[in-house]
């Protein structure tokens, strides 16, 4: 069967698989095969691969040894994975225990299975959880954080990891790919204010490119992990975490950033004179919004200029669609730029 693989110099091998190891990206389900010198190493995700490897689609023999969660229940359920968690949102109490138990006992690296128990609820976004099933044998990573909660994960995203409670800060690891699309666009010396950081998923990958970043959160827990993943990413000298409602901390960078990220949606409106505060003279604003399909300019849009004309003349230069919310209701990014 053909899938996507990185291929690696036979002598960089190891290195280059525990690398992708680390970053849950191993596929396996399928053999590392060699040739020429070369090894192929099957991934789970191709968008995930870190930057400067190299992958290619290339035929794989399957193992026959992994049984997967499907194996067990006959059907194919639906989870996502967040570092050793996975993460199940069914209503249905016997049918979400009955998944949880086939993905404790197969051969996915798992340590908890979580259930959404409530939507992301109020300042700070985070959302109830339900322990459905935990591993007898947690991994070598949560033994040696011995008595840290089994919400907390260390969770990989192109190459960066970040450690997180669920139960205390807000995290989705459906937005790595937007996120990926953000920090693609941050040049080395370029100044970013995120207005709302959470654990650090905009602000790491962008001090990772060069970018000197102040992010911003209400939420303290959050800001103790952005310090933390600051530190663990190597980062920690290009990263200022600020505590605090960011609508007291905009003043004190006035005129500063040459990109700002507004992941609030919802009420990023609120903000938009904050960061018209904090926008320097060209400055990228990336503003997260939940539009009505029938009314493609939305609320921010709206906002953003009501606050930065005449001062700036605004650009919505991408409107880019990153999931559909509910029922006719889609979350954008706008990147608007804002020049004066
Ligand atoms: C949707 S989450 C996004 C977090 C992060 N950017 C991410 O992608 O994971 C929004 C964050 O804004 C923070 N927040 C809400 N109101 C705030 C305020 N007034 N000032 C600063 N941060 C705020 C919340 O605590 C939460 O961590």
């Amino acid at each position: 069967m053909e899938v996507p693989c990185v291929r690696v110099r036979r002598e960089d091998g190891e290195t280059a698989r525990k690398h992708l190891a680390d970053d849950d990206l191993v596929a396996d389900g399928f053999e590392i095969t060699h040739e020429d010198g070369w090894l192929y190493i099957p991934v789970t995700d191709e968008a995930m691969v870190p930057e400067g490897m190299d992958v290619i689609d290339r035929d794989a023999p399957e193992r026959e040894t992994q049984t997967a969660p499907a194996d067990l229940l006959g059907f194919e359920p639906s989870y996502e994975r967040l570092g050793r968690a996975v993460i199940v949102d069914e209503d249905d109490v016997d049918r979400a225990h009955e998944i949880a138990d086939a993905i404790v006992a197969s051969d996915l690296p798992v340590d908890v299975v979580l259930n959404k128990a409530s939507k992301v609820k109020g300042e700070t976004r985070v959302r109830d959880w339900e322990v459905l099933a935990e591993a007898n044998e947690p991994t070598e990573e949560r033994a040696s954080g011995d008595d840290r909660p089994s919400t907390e994960v260390v969770h990989r995203e192109y190459g960066h990891a970040f450690a997180l409670d669920l139960a205390e800060v807000y995290f989705s690891p459906r937005l790595a790919t937007e996120r990926h699309r953000v920090a693609e666009q941050v040049a080395a010396g370029e100044r970013v204010f995120d207005m709302f950081a959470g654990v650090g998923p905009y602000v790491i990958p962008m001090a990772a490119r060069g970018a000197e970043c102040v992010g911003v959160d209400v939420n303290p827990r959050a800001i103790e992990y952005l310090r933390e993943n600051a530190a663990r990413n190597d980062v920690a000298e290009r990263v200022t975490a600020i505590n605090d409602d960011v609508r007291d901390v905009a003043g004190e960078y006035a005129d500063w950033a040459d990109r700002i990220v507004m992941n609030l949606p919802h009420s990023a409106d609120e903000f938009v004179d904050s960061a018209a505060a904090v926008a320097g003279d060209d400055c990228t604003i990336h503003f997260y919004d939940i539009q009505h399909e029938d009314d493609p300019f939305g609320p921010g849009e709206r906002a953003i200029r009501a606050a930065a004309e005449p001062d700036y003349d605004v650009t919505v230069e991408t409107r880019r669609e990153v999931r559909s919310y509910a029922p006719h209701e889609l979350n954008v990014c706008l990147d608007v730029r804002l020049t004066r």
